[in-house]
C-alpha cells in the first residue's frame, strides 16, 4: 500500500527559507514587519462579539483551566488529532525555534491540548495562561487568534493591541483551524509569540501545517474507502499540494482535502451528489483495474472541467471490501469465477477469438490478418477500454513473432522524466539514483517479439525524435553509452487521442505518425458494437465451477442502452462485481450492479426526459430548443449551473451566454 507522505520531512523542505527569515527577523530587530490591515473587519467583528460577552478591555484574563477530569475526557477525545499533530508541531517548532514563540495546539473549542516553545517564552506565555487546559475561546478570552480562528473557520491573526484584553497586548498570535474530512473545525494550530517577534511568514507556516495535519486525519479516516491522491502535476503527488478525495468501493464520493475541493472546482456539498465516475468520466473499477497492474503507476484522469491531472490510487487492501478487487483471494466459492473471467479475456487469445460478431470488429480482424508478420507498424485507436491493449497482444499471439517476448509501455502513466530511460535502458551509474548494474529499457527486451506502446500520444516530443530513429537505424543506444545495440521488434502503438489533431498543434512528429501508421485501425466503442450480447455471454462463460451466471432480460436492455464510457473495462468490472452479489439463481438483476452506475443510468434517463420532448418538434429553432434543454435541465439541478453545465457536456459560460434570458441562476 502507498505510504502517505509524513509531514516532518516535507514541511521542513517546504519552510526551511520562511524558517531563515524568522531567525533572522529575530536577531535583526530594524527589520520589523507590520501585518497588514486586511484583518480589520475580522478584528472588528470579533471586539462586538467579544463585548458582548460581557468582557471589558481592562479585566484580567481569566486563568483557571479546565478540571483534570474533563482536561483528560478532551484529551482521549482528541487522540486521533494529536497523534497527528505532534509530529507536524515539532517539525513547524524546529523552524521557529529561538524566536520568542511557541507552537499551540487546541481542541475544537480552544481549550489548549498540547504546547511547545521556547522557554523563555513560555514563562511569559504562562502569565497570560497560554498553557494546557486553558480555554482561548472567544468567549473566555476576547479577541485572540485561537478564539477567533474557531469563530471565523478561517486563519487568523491577531497582533498586539487587536487582542481584545489589553493584557495580551505584548503578544502575536497566528492560527489556523483544522477541518475533519467533511467540513468541521476538529481543532486549531497556532504560533504565538511576543509582539516584536511578529513576521510575516509565520502565518504561511502555520497554514501549511494545519493542512499536513487534516491530510494526515484524512488518510486514516476513510480505511473502507478508496482514496485518490490527484494532482495536476504528478511530482506534486505525495506533497501539501496534492489532492485528496475519498470514494466507496460502489464509486460513490465521500470527501475531499481542500486541494481537492480546489482542484475539483466544486464545494464539498456539490461533490456529494457525485461519483467517481461522474468527476473522472470513467468507471470507477478503473482504479481496480490500475491497482491490479504489477507496477502501478501514475494514473492519467481527465476532470469533468476537462483538466486533466495524475493520480494514486490507495486502498487498504486488508480491507475485506477490498479483497474481491485487489487479489484474487475471494471466498472460496467464489475464486473459480473471478480467476475465470480474468482469465476469459487475457492471454493467448488470437484474432479470431476477438470476432463475436460485430461487422466492424470483422472488418478490423480481416484486415489485421492480411498484414500480421509483414514488418508493418500498427496503429490501435479507440477509446479507453475498448481492448487496444487486448488487440495488441492477440496480434503478437497470431504472428511468427508469438514464441517471443510481448512488452508493452504506458507512454502516459510513466513520467516524462523516466520515459527515456524506461524505454532506451541505461548504462551503470547514467543518472543519479539509476541502479549499479543499469537497466535494459523496454525496447531491447522486446527483442525478437513485439514492443506495443500505449498512448503513444503521451510520448513527450524530444523521446518522439529518439524512438524514430531507433525506428529507422533498428538500433538502441541506452542511456549513457556511446555503444548503440541492434534490435528486432514488431511495434505495435496505440492511442486515444486523434494524432493529426496533435501534429496540428505541433505536439507530435508527422515523420513519426507517418512511420507508426502503416495500418491504422479502430476499435469500435462498445455503445456501437452489436455483438453486446455475446460479448456478455463469453465474459459470464466458465467452467471451473460449474455455475452459470445469466444477466436478467431488464439488465440486458439497460446494458444495450447504456454509453459505456470505460468500454470492455468497465462493463467487466461491472459484471465482476455483480457476480459476486448475486444469489442463488446466479442471475444479475438491478439490485446487484453498483451504485455509480445506477447513478449514471439516472442520470441519462433525467437527460433523456430532458430532452424527450422537444424531439423532432417541426418548426422549433434550434436556439428554442437549446434555451428549452437547458431550462429543464437547470430546472432538474435545483438552478446549479455547475451541475447543469456538467449534465449537458458544456462549460458554465455556454449555459450562462444561452441562459442570459432566464434571469438569475444560481451558481455553485
Ligand atoms: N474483445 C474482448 N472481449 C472481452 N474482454 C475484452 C475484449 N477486449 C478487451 N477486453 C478486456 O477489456 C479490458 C480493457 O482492455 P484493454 O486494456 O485492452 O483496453 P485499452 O483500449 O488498451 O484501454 P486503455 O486505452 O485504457 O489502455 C481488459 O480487461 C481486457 O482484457
Amino acid at each position: 500500500m502507498r505510504q502517505v507522505s509524513k509531514g516532518g520531512s516535507e514541511l521542513a523542505a517546504a519552510s526551511s527559507t520562511v524558517a531563515n527569515a524568522l531567525v533572522g527577523h529575530a536577531t535583526a530587530s530594524s527589520s520589523v514587519l507590520f501585518p497588514p490591515n486586511s484583518y480589520d473587519k475580522i478584528i472588528e467583528d470579533s471586539h462586538q462579539r467579544s463585548a458582548g460577552f460581557g468582557l471589558s478591555e481592562n479585566i484580567h484574563s481569566d486563568f483557571s483551566p479546565v478540571s483534570r477530569a474533563d482536561f483528560s475526557i478532551i484529551n482521549e477525545k482528541n487522540r486521533v488529532l494529536c497523534t497527528h499533530a505532534l509530529p507536524v508541531m515539532e517539525t513547524l517548532y524546529e523552524q521557529i525555534i529561538n524566536t520568542h514563540n511557541m507552537v499551540i495546539l487546541t481542541d475544537a473549542n480552544g481549550v489548549i491540548v498540547r504546547t511547545l516553545g521556547d522557554a523563555d517564552f513560555l514563562e511569559k506565555a504562562n502569565r497570560v495562561a497560554l498553557q494546557q487546559g486553558v480555554p482561548w475561546s472567544e468567549e473566555s478570552k476576547g479577541t485572540n487568534a485561537i478564539g477567533t480562528a474557531i469563530a471565523e473557520q478561517a486563519a487568523v491573526l491577531v497582533h498586539a493591541n487587536q487582542h481584545f484584553l489589553s493584557a495580551h497586548n505584548f503578544l502575536t498570535c497566528s492560527a489556523a483551524p483544522i477541518f475533519d474530512p467533511i467540513g468541521n473545525v476538529i481543532g486549531v494550530l497556532d504560533v504565538s509569540g511576543e509582539q516584536h517577534s511578529y513576521h510575516k511568514h509565520t502565518m504561511a507556516l502555520v497554514r501549511m501545517s494545519a493542512q499536513m495535519i487534516e491530510n494526515q486525519v484524512f488518510s486514516t479516516s476513510y480505511q473502507d474507502a478508496i482514496t485518490l491522491h490527484f494532482h495536476s502535476r504528478p511530482e506534486f503527488i505525495g506533497t501539501l499540494m496534492e489532492g485528496i478525495a475519498s470514494f466507496t468501493p460502489g464509486g460513490r464520493f465521500l470527501a475531499a482535502n481542500r486541494c481537492g475541493l480546489f482542484q475539483l472546482g466544486l464545494s464539498l456539498n456539490a461533490l456529494k451528489t457525485h461519483t467517481f465516475s461522474s468527476l473522472f468520466g470513467l468507471p470507477v473499477s478503473a482504479l481496480f483495474d490500475h491497482y491490479r497492474t504489477a507496477t502501478p503507476g501514475v494514473l492519467n484522469l481527465c476532470l469533468h472541467s476537462g483538466v486533466r491531472v495524475y493520480a494514486k490510487a490507495e486502498m487498504h487492501v486488508s480491507n475485506p471490501v477490498f479483497q474481491h478487487v485487489t487479489s484474487n483471494e475471494r471466498a472460496p466459492q467464489q475464486l473459480p469465477v473471478v480467476q475465470s473471467l480474468a482469465r476469459n479475456v487475457r492471454h493467448r487469445a488470437g484474432l479470431d477469438d476477438l470476432n463475436t460478431g460485430d461487422p466492424q470488429i470483422a472488418a478490423l480482424i480481416a484486415k489485421l490478418q492480411k498484414v500480421i508478420g509483414r514488418d508493418i507498424a500498427i496503429l490501435v485507436t479507440g477509446e479507453t477500454g475498448t481492448g487496444k491493449e487486448l488487440l495488441a497482444q492477440a496480434i503478437h499471439n497470431d504472428s511468427p513473432r508469438a514464441n517471443g517476448p510481448f512488452v508493452a509501455v504506458n507512454c502516459a502513466s510513466i513520467p516524462e522524466t523516466l520515459i527515456e530511460s524506461e524505454l532506451f535502458g541505461y548504462e551503470d551509474g547514467a543518472f543519479t539514483g539509476a541502479r549499479k548494474k543499469g537497466s535494459v529499457g523496454k525496447i531491447l527486451q522486446a527483442n525478437g517479439g513485439t514492443l506495443f506502446l500505449d498512448e503513444i500520444g503521451d510520448m513527450p516530443l524530444s523521446l518522439q525524435a529518439r524512438l524514430l530513429r531507433v525506428l529507422q537505424e533498428r538500433m538502441v543506444t541506452p542511456l549513457g553509452s556511446s555503444k548503440s545495440i541492434p534490435v528486432n521488434v514488431a511495434l505495435i502503438c496505440a492511442t486515444h487521442r486523434n494524432l493529426r489533431d496533435l501534429i496540428a498543434k505541433n505536439a507530435f512528429r508527422e515523420d513519426l505518425y507517418y512511420r507508426l501508421n502503416g495500418l491504422v485501425v479502430k476499435l469500435p466503442p462498445l455503445r456501437e458494437r452489436t455483438d453486446l450480447g455475446v460479448v456478455i455471454e463469453k465474459l459470464l462463460s466458465h467452467e471451473d465451477d460449474g455455475v452459470c451466471y445469466t444477466v436478467s432480460p431488464a439488465i440486458m436492455q439497460l446494458f444495450k442502452q447504456h454509453k459505456w464510457p470505460g468500454n470492455l473495462r468497465q462493463l467487466i468490472n461491472l459484471l465482476r462485481t455483480a457476480m459476486l452479489m448475486t444469489d442463488d439463481d446466479h442471475e444479475i438483476r438491478y439490485e446487484h450492479l453498483p451504485d455509480d452506475f445506477l447513478d449514471d443510468i439516472a442520470m441519462a434517463q433525467t437527460q433523456n426526459k430532458a430532452a424527450a420532448p422537444l424531439n423532432g418538434a417541426a418548426g422549433v429553432k434550434l436556439e428554442d430548443v437549446e434555451l428549452s434543454l437547458i431550462q429543464k435541465t437547470l430546472a432538474t439541478h435545483g438552478g446549479n449551473v455547475s451541475a447543469t453545465a456538467r449534465a449537458l457536456g458544456v462549460s458554465r459560460n455556454t449555459i450562462y451566454r444561452r441562459s442570459a434570458t432566464l434571469g438569475n441562476i444560481e451558481d455553485q
